[in-house]
């Protein structure tokens, strides 16, 4: 069957039999970019190269301001680097992809976008960037409305959705030296210069001789990074970077994405994984059903779900005697502990004379009943928690 393919630059093509996305090497004088949209969905204009040409996968839409832009040097740093109300998308067969979403992602945030399969993460990153139409609502990217300013934001944010598209037969180099030539702003005589930095910043100056194809997939998506940063980029959106890595090009991925935002660079990454979200995130929204169901910082996320106590001892059963008396419920009696849910009323801090449960009382209680304890406390609520909270499900976290 044939898939209709939409580059980021607005450009439709037919893409026979249309090859991994990781790997598509397609006609045109640049790679076309990975995106695949639902036939008959319409690009948005906004996203079209001022050349028409189709534009570089993994990097931004390069365009040129329209005459009457705010040059971007001048634009006002805004707080919010994206800003979404009410942004719904329905498709034409009817599914509501995004239904409402109120989104705010700070600047200088690792922005975590956290959703199972299906939930509509791309097709809010597609929203955002300007590749199709919202039903309704709003989008603000960089202080400026999406689809309609493009132009002007586009250049400033670097994208890579749904994996590179590369030339197999090309070396990383010569990859990243056709994306820079595909953008109309970038100086061919300081090319070599902008590819060999890029080159550098992903960790690949060693192997950018190898062809891609020789490449693995991991250091495919560090050279799809290395596209998107070929000019310097105040938003980076990544959509699912680490989908289908080993570990290890997991782990190499994480710490660029933390490098990029050590500089500064404020990074968009939607995953499924909530591992990754907690370690390389600082603020996060959870997705599912094309719904937001939160969205904050990392910790107030996982302190929204209440840790469970912990009570590592060799008298199990004693301990959750002593914790039921006390109103610990749902205790789990384990070999070498016991682990139970707080009463709403306990506190952690020092003793409240009213007379809420004091765990320091607690552990004074079970102590007084000869139970021998090793250790006690709260455990850490991890965001895998606090989703299971919102949602009464577990999560898709092997991938
Ligand atoms: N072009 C399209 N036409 C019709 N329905 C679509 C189209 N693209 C996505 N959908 C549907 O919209 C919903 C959200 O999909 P979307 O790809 O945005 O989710 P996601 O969270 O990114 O999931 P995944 O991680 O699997 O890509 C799904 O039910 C999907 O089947």
């Amino acid at each position: 069957m044939e898939e209709e393919r939409i580059a980021s630059g607005g450009g439709r093509m037919k893409a026979p039999g249309a090859p991994s996305a990781r790997q598509t090497a397609v006609r045109g004088s640049a790679p076309e970019p990975p995106t695949a949209v639902g036939p008959g969905e319409p690009a948005a204009p906004a996203a079209r190269t001022a050349s028409g040409a189709p534009a570089p996968a993994g990097a931004a839409v390069h365009a040129e301001p329209e005459p009457s832009a705010e040059p971007a040097a001048t634009a006002p740093a805004v707080a919010a680097v994206i800003e979404t109300r009410g942004l719904t998308k329905r498709y034409r067969g009817g599914q509501l992809a995004v239904d409402g979403l109120d989104l705010t992602v700070p600047r200088g945030s690792v922005f975590g976008f956290l959703g199972p399969n299906g939930s509509g993460k791309t097709t809010t990153i597609r929203m955002l960037m300007g590749l199709i139409e919202p039903s309704s609502g709003t989008a603000h990217v960089l202080g400026e409305p999406m689809p309609r300013a493009g132009r002007r934001v586009l250049p400033r944010v670097g994208a890579l959705i749904e994996g590179p598209a590369l030339y197999g037969f090309l070396s990383g180099r010569d990859n990243l030296v056709r994306y820079d030539a595909a953008d109309p702003t970038a100086d061919p005589r300081t090319r070599a210069a902008r590819v060999a930095a890029a080159l550098d910043r992903v960790g690949l100056a060693a192997a950018a001789g190898k062809k891609a194809r020789a490449y693995s997939l991991g250091m495919k998506q560090r050279l799809g990074l290395a596209a998107a940063l070929l000019q310097p980029r105040e938003l980076l959106v990544l959509d699912e970077p680490t989908n289908g890595l080993d570990p290890q090009g997991m782990r190499e991925i994480r710490t660029l994405v933390r490098e990029l935002a050590a500089d500064g660079t404020t990074v968009f990454l939607s995953s499924h994984l909530l591992d990754e979200i907690e370690q390389v995130c600082t603020h996060a929204a959870v997705m599912a059903q094309g719904r937001l169901l939160t969205q904050g910082t990392v910790g107030e996320l996982a302190s929204s779900a209440r840790g469970r106590l912990a009570v590592t001892t060799p008298d199990p059963t004693d301990a959750a005697r002593v914790l039921k008396e006390h109103g610990v419920t749902d205790l789990v009696v384990l070999e070498t502990g016991v682990t139970g849910e707080l009463p709403h009323t306990a506190l952690s801090g020092p003793a409240d004379p009213a007379g809420p449960l004091d765990l320091a009382d607690l552990n004074a209680a079970l102590v007084r009943a000869d139970v021998r304890v090793r250790s006690f406390g709260i455990e850490r609520a991890s965001l895998e928690d606090a989703f299971v909270a919102l949602t009464g499900e577990g999560f898709d976290v092997a991938g």
